[in-house]
């Protein structure tokens, strides 16, 4: 596969020089090891190897993940592995309808949009208007807007799709929310939260047990990158360390003869 001209390349200097940049005719594109003229990268295969006026580069062909190095973060953005594991739970792929709050800057709208394909719809709200018009130059730069229906509103009032597969949630109080949810997701519907404290998970999941979820779990997921070095190699000695945690759980009809239960 070629690149072609007006698309974004990920040029991969070394570990930690990659640049996600657009390749536009008579331009040039900067990095610490010097400029080249995107005429020299139209036309090229993905992974060549390119020459910069003081080293060298690969030109890759970014991914969805590749965002995290040139994405607009207006708000904080859910990392890779909480992502994938939310996603993963979810049991959602091509074709399936989701919701998601708030939007942010977009980053697990995203990946879901990746996701669910183009048959799949991704239908996600938040309260903030500016959060909204970076999260879409994000969605616009990876060609991903169109599976996407960005929404203004506060879920804690109102989700009005009907049947979703599944709702993802990273917002400071998903317990509050739990009502709309239950409105919007089709039984055996799953529920992915995402919060940065422990005391927003005590609240969320114990909220979720009352209100008609089951199968549920909360996790952290810790990753330990390594680095690798001839005879030296260990995990790194610096990191992200906490990013926060992930509330699972699955719609079922509600008890609402259990003590403390709350019909919704
Ligand atoms: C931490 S950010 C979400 C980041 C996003 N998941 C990402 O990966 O880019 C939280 C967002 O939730 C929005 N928000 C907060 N309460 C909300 C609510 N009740 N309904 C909809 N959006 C809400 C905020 O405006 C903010 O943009």
């Amino acid at each position: 596969m070629k690149v072609s001209e007006g698309e974004e390349v990920l040029l991969y200097v070394d570990e930690r020089r990659k640049y996600l940049l657009r390749v536009e005719k008579g331009k040039y594109l900067s990095t610490d090891k010097g400029k080249v003229k995107c005429d020299e990268i139209i036309g090229l295969e993905y992974g060549s190897r390119l020459k910069l006026s003081k080293g060298e580069a690969y030109v890759l062909r970014p991914t969805v993940a590749d965002l995290y190095r040139g994405g607009l973060r207006p708000s904080q953005v859910i990392y890779p592995k909480d992502v994938s594991y939310m996603i993963f739970y979810s049991g959602i792929g091509p074709g399936s309808k989701v919701v998601e709050a708030g939007t942010g800057s977009g980053y697990l709208t995203a990946a879901l949009a990746h996701f669910v394909g183009d048959e799949g719809k991704v239908y996600s709200y938040d309260v903030r208007d500016d959060m909204q018009r970076n999260a879409e130059k994000n969605l616009r730069r990876l060609k991903l807007s169109h599976r996407v229906e960005l929404k203004r509103g506060d879920v804690r009032e109102e989700i009005t799709e009907r049947e979703v597969d599944a709702v993802f949630l990273d917002m400071p109080d998903p317990w509050n929310a739990l009502k709309s949810v239950r409105v919007a997701l089709k039984p055996s519907g799953h529920l992915s939260v995402f919060v940065p404290t422990l005391r927003q998970v005590e609240l969320t999941y114990l909220a979720m047990g009352r209100t008609g979820f089951t199968d549920l779990r909360a996790d952290q997921l810790i990753l330990m990158e390594i680095r690798v070095k001839e005879n030296a190699t260990r995990p790194k000695n610096v990191g992200v360390m906490h990013t926060g945690y992930v509330v699972l759980g699955r719609k079922v009809q509600a008890d609402i003869s259990a003590p403390g239960s709350i019909e919704v």
